[in-house]
Order: C-alpha cells, then structure tokens, then sequence
C-alpha cells in the first residue's frame, strides 16, 4: 500500500494513477547544479483534480514533465497505476505517452494549415481507441468550427480545440502547463469548464500548473511547491465550478 502526506482517504494502491517517492531531479550545466526536485514523495489518486502551485523555478513543470514521460528523475520511483515507469526504457515510454497522457500547455501548438478537426485528427489517427474529432470538439463546444483553421479562432477557441485534442484518445490523464496563462478570465474559465467537463465525462486523473490561486478553488487537492518540494498540500472538501472562479 502505497500512502503519502496529504493522502485524503485510505483508497489502496491500485486507485491511484501516480506514486512516487524520493523523486529529485538536478540539472548538471557547466559547473552549474540546480535541484529542481530536492525528494518529491507523491500519491495522486484515479480521476482526481489536482493543481500545483508555486512560485517560479520551484520545480512544476519538472514533476509535470517526469509525469507525463517527458523527463525522467535524476533519483527516486514513480508509478504510473502499478507500472513504474521509471523502470521503462526509451520506447516503453514513449508507448505510454501515446496511449495514456494528453497535453495542454500555455501556447496552444496547434498547426495553422490544418482546420481544427484535422489538428484533433492527427492524434485520433494513431490512438487505439479514439473518440471521433467531431465528439471531441462537440466535448468543448466547437463542433460547430470543426471546419476553421486556427487564424480564424481566438485564443480561447485554439486552446479549448487543444484540449480536444488532447482528450480525443481518452487517456488516462490530462496534464496541463498553464492551460489559460495566455488567456482573459472568462475565456480561461470557459477552458476551465471544457477540462472539468472532460474529467467528469471521461473520468480523467487532471494536474494543473498554474500561477493563478482562483484557480485551485476547482480542485481537488493542491499541492504547493517550494525549493523543489511538495511544502504543503490543501484538500478542497468542496471544489468549485469553474464557472464561479474569476481572476
Ligand atoms: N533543462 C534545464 N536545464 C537546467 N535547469 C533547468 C532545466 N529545466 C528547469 N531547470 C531549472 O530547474 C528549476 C525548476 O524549474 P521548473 O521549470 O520545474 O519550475 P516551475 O516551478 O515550473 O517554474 P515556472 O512556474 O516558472 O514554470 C529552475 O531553477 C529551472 O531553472
């Protein structure tokens, strides 16, 4: 059984999509050591909503990326269900990300010669059980734009066709790098909404980096970083609909 500080309820270790413990990763440049992670010991249960606060450099987006099979630790083990994916070599890896985790950072990354389905398309095509391009943009509510190309949407449009697409393969979880840092309060909200739609429609295990505190009202739990560590971790008996969250 596999339990960490903060840990809400006493679910085993199979409900959880993440564990991990003793992670630290060091970046070597030059003479130049960073610890980005100093011993991140984590527990992130199935289909949970969780935001990581922090202020800059304090290691987010480096656990995000060890998550998500983009990164690995420097030490440490984490687990993906009961699979440890710090045991995966190259391939294995990289297998894991196609089927089990879709991606949302700030800049939407969307190709700009491609409409909106077509950009959703280019995942649904190699993905082993997709939904349809048109269920998932109808999923954030833009079926009816399916046709345009991202110069014809705004910023909040592009972005909730990259949370399409990101959803499209159904997996098992969504990791997000300030999915609205680029964008208003009620365009970000509308993002918002299509992410906790996606959550609770498809059951996805959700992380959140962001720098905005409103935010963390519609999670689950939030967890702080400080120095490369977890420093305090907050559990929302009653998360927030998005729709009530402004900044
Ligand atoms: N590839 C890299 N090479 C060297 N140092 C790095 C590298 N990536 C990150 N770092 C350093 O690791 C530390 C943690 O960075 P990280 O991006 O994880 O922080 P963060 O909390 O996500 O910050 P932000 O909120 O600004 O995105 C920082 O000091 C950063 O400069």
């Amino acid at each position: 059984m596999v339990m960490a500080a903060g840990f809400p309820d006493n679910r085993i270790a199979t409900d959880l999509a993440f564990s991990g413990s003793g992670l630290e990763k060091t970046y070597q440049t030059g003479e130049t050591q960073v610890h980005a992670l100093r011993g991140v010991d984590l527990a992130v249960p199935r289909g949970e909503m969780l935001v990581l606060l922090g202020p800059s450099g304090s290691g987010k987006s480096t656990l995000l990326n060890i998550i998500g099979g983009l990164d690995r630790p420097t030490s440490g083990k984490l687990f993906y269900r009961n699979t440890e994916l710090t045991a995966f070599d190259d391939r294995e890896l990289t297998r894991y990300r196609r089927a089990e985790v879709g991606f949302i950072f700030q800049f939407y990354n969307l190709i700009p010669s491609l409409t909106a389905e077509e950009n959703v398309r280019l995942v649904t095509d190699i993905a082993d059980d997709p939904m349809d391009p048109a269920e998932a943009l109808a999923l954030v509510g833009l079926a009816e734009r399916r046709g345009h190309y991202p110069a014809q949407l705004s910023g909040g449009e592009q972005q909730r066709v990259a949370v399409a697409r990101a959803v499209a393969k159904r997996p098992g979880v969504l990791l997000c790098d300030e999915p609205t840092g680029a964008l208003d309060s009620s365009t970000g909200v509308r993002v918002l909404e299509t992410l906790e739609r996606a959550h609770n429609e498809l059951g996805t295990t959700v992380i959140i980096i962001t720098h905005n505190v409103g935010i963390a009202a519609m999670a689950h739990r939030v967890m702080h970083f400080r120095d490369g560590q977890i420093a305090k971790i907050e559990v929302n008996e009653h998360p927030v609909e998005p729709g009530k969250i402004s900044w």
